[in-house]
């Protein structure tokens, strides 16, 4: 089972995540970017708003989702996985490019391996400006609440697309709520 907890920045995932950790002892934890020794450093060259071209970025992403997989899904795949982020992330951040392109490269990066689960926390464009307005806000963050649900959108459009098996949460409601529907799914 290859599971993945998606959402625009602060739709809750590290929240439910630890909670996820809790009771699925023998699953292996992992994210992206950044779940192996040499996506630790492209995490760093991507987040660190250093490259110039957008192109270059994308392709730092890239590189991480590709070792991801071949070191952590690939070697794993007889054990539950679980993984803050993953292509659905990539297809959806990456909006200067055209969702068709960005799935035909995520394929590429991914050796066309899917996640089993997705599910995605849902964020309403009120909720998501006050939880951006209690913290401090990074490159990607800054870019906006239009950026973000724009991105939210393309999430929901790239799983839709790819037909892989789904939920989407309100991320709004109680942590407990999202705890025990997130269960569920998991237990279908
Ligand atoms: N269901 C919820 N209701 C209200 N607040 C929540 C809920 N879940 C998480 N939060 C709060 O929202 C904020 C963001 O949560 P969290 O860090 O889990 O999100 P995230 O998706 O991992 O964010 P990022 O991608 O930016 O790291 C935190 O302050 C957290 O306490
Ligand atoms: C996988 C992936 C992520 N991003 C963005 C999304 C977030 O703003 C950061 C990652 O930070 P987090 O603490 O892990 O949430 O990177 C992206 O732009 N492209 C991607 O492929």
């Amino acid at each position: 089972m290859y599971v993945v907890v998606e959402g625009i920045d602060t739709a809750g995932k590290s929240t439910q995540l630890e909670l996820l950790q809790k009771k699925h002892q023998n699953a292996i934890f992992t994210k992206e970017p950044g779940g192996t020794n040499i996506g630790i450093k492209l995490r760093q060259m991507a987040l660190n708003g250093e490259a110039k071209s957008k192109i270059a970025e994308m392709f730092l992403f890239l590189a991480d989702r590709a070792e991801h997989i071949e070191e952590v899904i690939v070697t794993n795949k007889e054990k539950t996985v679980i993984s803050d982020r993953s292509m659905i992330s990539g297809i959806a951040y990456a909006s200067l490019f055209p969702l068709e392109k960005m799935i035909e490269l995520n394929l590429l990066a991914t050796n066309n391996i899917l996640p089993t689960h997705v599910i995605l926390l849902e964020l309403s464009p009120q909720e998501l400006k006050y939880r951006l307005s209690q913290k401090e806000n990074d490159a990607i963050e800054l870019r906006g609440i239009d950026y973000l649900i724009n991105i939210q959108n393309r999430m929901k459009q790239t799983i839709t697309k790819l037909g892989i098996n789904h939920i989407f949460i309100d991320a709004s409601l109680k942590i407990e709520e999202i705890e025990k529907q997130i269960e569920d799914f998991l237990n279908e």
